[in-house]
Order: C-alpha cells, then sequence, then structure tokens
C-alpha cells in the first residue's frame, strides 16, 4: 500500500511510545529456547522476523522458508545442522536466494555438517542433513557479516565439546556478536573471547530461566530522527529500554548528539528532548559497528541539510537491497547531492527537499521509516509501506500516535 504522508499535527512532539522487543535478541532467545526448554521469553518481537523463526522451530515440516529474515537463515541453518537425523530444506525470499551464506556454510561443514546448496552456489536454498557435530574448532572470516558467528556461538554449548571460533580478518558488527556472547551468559553459558578467539563452553542443561527482551534500538532510531527534525522543546519517551543494553545500536545516544538530540533514563524509559539546534553542518562517521542505523541518519542529515561522510557501510550491499544504491536513488529524488562506493556514502549539506516525492522501498523495512519523519519538512509519499512489518509491524501506528498525517494514496 502506497501511503501519503502529508505532514505532522505540531512539529512540536510531546508523546510517549512503547516499541517490542529487539528482534536479534529475540531471535537469538529463540534458537536457545530450543536448544534449552528452561527458558522462558518475555517481551518477544512482534516482527515478521521473529514470527517466521517461531513458526519454523516449532514445526516438523521438511520445507521451512523464512522469507527476508537474515537471522533466521543464518541462525536456523547452524540449528538445523546439529539436529541429528533431522533433515530440512531452508529457503527464503528471492532476495534471501542472493544473500550470502558460504563462509557460515563452509564453517558447519569444517565442523562435521552435511549442508548444501540446492540453486545458486554459496546462496540460500540450502539442504541440511542434522547430524551430530564432534569437531570442536573452527575459523572463519569476519568481515562479511557478524550474523555467521553468532549462529556458530548459539549452537556451541549444545555440541559435545563445546566450540572454539578464531575470527579470521576484520571484524564487522562486533556488537552484535557481544550481543550473543551476553545472551548466552545471561541464560548461565559459560564463554570467553580474547581478541579473536572465542570460546563456549559445553553446557549439558540449564535451570529455569526468565529473561527479558529489551526494546529495540534499532526502531528507535527513527525517532531520535524525527526529534532531531522537530522543533527545539520536543520531548519523547521510549519505554522498555534499559542503560546497560546488549543492544549495539544504543551508540545513538551519543551519534545524534551533535543533531541536537539528548537523552536520558527515567527508569526504564528513554526519555529524549531536542535541546538545541544542530551544532554542526557536517556529520563524518564508522558505521562498522552499527550498519542498521545507516539509513537514518543519512535521510536525518538531508533533512537538516547537514553533509555527511558514512564508512565502514560495506555490508549494507548485501542485506535486504542494496541499501546504498536505494539510498542514493531516493535520496536523489528529493534533490539531495549524493555520491556512494561500496563501502561509502557521501552527501552534501544545504539541498533544497523537493515535496511530493514518491520513496520506493525495494523490499527494505528501513527504507521506509528511515524516510518518514522527512514528514516534518514536507508531504512525501512511501510505497509498500507494509514493509515495515520485517521488523516494526505497529511502525505507522506509533507514527500517527505522535501526530503524522497519514492517508491511503
Ligand atoms: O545479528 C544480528 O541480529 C544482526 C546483525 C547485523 O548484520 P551483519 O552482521 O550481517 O552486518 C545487522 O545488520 C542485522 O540487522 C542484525
Ligand atoms: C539487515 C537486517 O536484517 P537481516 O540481516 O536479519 O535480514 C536489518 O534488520 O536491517
Amino acid at each position: 500500500m502506497k501511503l501519503h504522508l502529508t505532514g505532522v499535527k505540531s512539529t512540536q512532539i510531546d508523546s510517549s511510545i512503547r516499541i517490542t522487543g529487539s528482534k536479534s535478541e529475540s531471535n537469538r532467545l529463540l534458537i536457545l529456547q530450543a536448544l534449552f526448554p528452561g527458558i522462558q521469553i518475555e517481551n518477544l518481537s512482534n516482527s515478521d522476523d521473529s514470527a517466521v523463526m517461531q513458526k519454523a522451530l516449532a514445526r516438523s515440516s521438511e520445507l521451512i522458508d523464512i522469507h527476508h529474515a537474515g537471522t533466521a537463515m543464518r541462525f536456523l541453518t547452524a540449528y538445523f545442522a546439529c539436529q541429528d537425523g533431522r533433515e530440512v530444506i531452508l529457503t527464503g525470499s528471492e532476495r534471501m536466494k542472493q544473500r550470502p551464506v558460504q563462509v557460515l556454510v563452509e564453517a558447519l561443514n569444517a565442523i562435521g555438517a552435511h549442508v548444501e546448496y540446492l540453486e545458486d552456489y554459496g546462496c540460500p536454498p540450502l539442504r541440511i542433513r542434522g547430524k551430530l557435530l564432534t569437531r570442536s574448532s573452527v575459523e572463519l572470516p569476519a568481515d562479511i557479516s557478524s550474523q555467521y558467528i553468532s549462529a556458530l556461538l548459539l549452537i556451541a554449548p549444545s555440541l559435545p565439546d563445546g566450540l572454539k571460533i578464531t575470527l579470521k580478518g576484520d571484524i564487522t558488527s562486533l556488537p552484535y556478536i557481544e550481543m550473543t556472547l551476553g545472551l548466552l551468559n545471561r541464560v548461565g553459558i559459560r564463554t570467553q573471547m580474547k581478541d579473536s578467539v572465542i570460546e563456549v563452553f559445553h553446557t549439558r542443561e540449564l535451570p529455569a530461566k526468565n529473561c527479558v527482551v529489551e526494546s529495540d534500538w534499532s526502531s528507535a532510531s527513527y525517532y531520535f530522527s524525527i526529534l532531531a527534525l522537530s522543533v527545539v522543546g520536543s520531548r519523547l519517551g521510549l519505554k522498555a529500554y534499559r542503560e546497560d543494553s546488549l543492544q549495539g545500536d544504543r551508540v545513538l545516544c551519543e551519534l545524534f548528539r551533535p543533531l541536537g538530540v539528548e537523552s536520558k533514563f527515567e527508569g526504564d524509559t528513554l526519555v529524549l528532548v531536542k535541546n538545541a539546534l544542530p551544532n554542526t553542518d557536517h556529520l563524518d562517521l564508522d558505521l562498522k559497528e552499527a550498519p542498521d542505523l545507516a539509513q537514518t541518519l543519512a535521510v536525518c542529515c538531508f533533512g537538516l541539510g547537514i553533509g555527511c561522510d558514512l564508512k565502514g557501510l560495506h555490508t549494507l550491499k548485501i542485506k535486504e537491497t542494496d541499501r546504498l544504491e536505494a539510498l542514493k536513488a531516493e535520496l536523489t529524488k528529493l534533490g539531495a547531492r549524493i555520491r556512494v562506493t561500496d563501502r561509502s556514502l557521501h552527501l552534501e549539506g544545504n539541498a533544497e527537499m523537493k515535496a511530493g516525492v514518491s520513496i520506493e522501498t525495494y523490499n527494505d523495512h528501513r527504507m521506509a521509516m528511515a524516510f518518514a519523519p522527512l514528514a516534518l519538512k514536507k508531504d512525501l509519499y512511501i510505497e509498500d509501506s507494509e514493509v515495515v512489518s520485517k521488523s516494526y509491524p505497529g511502525f505507522w501506528e506509533d507514527l500517527s500516535k505522535l501526530g503524522f498525517f497519514m492517508d491511503k494514496a
């Protein structure tokens, strides 16, 4: 459905909302729960990606389709590889069939798994013949996706001798690896990381444990952007966040400070306040550790008339779409002067935003959500607005609560 965002009741925001649990934490805990049934999960994400994960783990069918969910594809590949005696075919959307899994498949096969490609070499769909994985050490490149490493870490405690993983090359998206280790520790599994070597110790069983998923920081990024684009004095409370968060995207609090957004905790509510105009006309950032924030930041800078140089973006080309090309195409339509390479984005400041432009979303939830805050400046259309359900099905409803006007176009 194409949505027309026609403006906002007031550019002075004063509201509070509750976003559901992080999809990254949820999908890790769902795998751990399948391996250690004593784990109970609260505030689970209501995202499509977590729904497909739950369905895949609950069903005994041979064919499992995880649609667009990258974490589900990677984590389930590892999970089914160690389910001795079970055979599955794991497939996904057309885009998922282009997203590489070779590094993970090779690492799993090196520890005794039997995983093979059914169509293009290196990509899903996969045929997985579950086996007892008996080898206890493996090395793999860490510069393409951290999800391969998290997938191995999640099954590691259930392997007979645990697993020692040696990471080769530059580590990308490190906070997501740390999140996995943090959750393993939280449920009672012993781990150790020294430089590029990670060890997870075998765990036979765990006592019952209630795990509360923190709300999603990547989803919170759209509200940081809204506050940055709103007038000084605006305020928004985001509920169910933690100061000791396991999510790397909590770095938002620092990244948005130069754009005039201060954040502080009041109990478990993260309170965002627009307390000043931006104190810079240019941002220079390396987002290797927070790739999911790139779209939010690029679009927000454009809306503020601020230039930016974003680097560390090499993983963006293999996500839901080629996010670098998608950003370039859609920001250019709005009037931006922008250049991208295969690992960076360069936006000039002071561009005037055109009104009434229709933004294509490329099956990518973050394209829709990153561009929506621009409605604070001029009207715009968002095509296929339902894409947001991949991570945040309630996004448009929450935006309405903040006073955004929208109609079906
Ligand atoms: O492990 C995770 O939950 C994720 C890791 C990141 O992927 P990469 O490690 O492929 O960059 C991130 O972009 C994705 O949205 C979620
Ligand atoms: C890249 C993302 O997800 P995934 O890789 O899990 O599909 C995302 O949510 O931005």
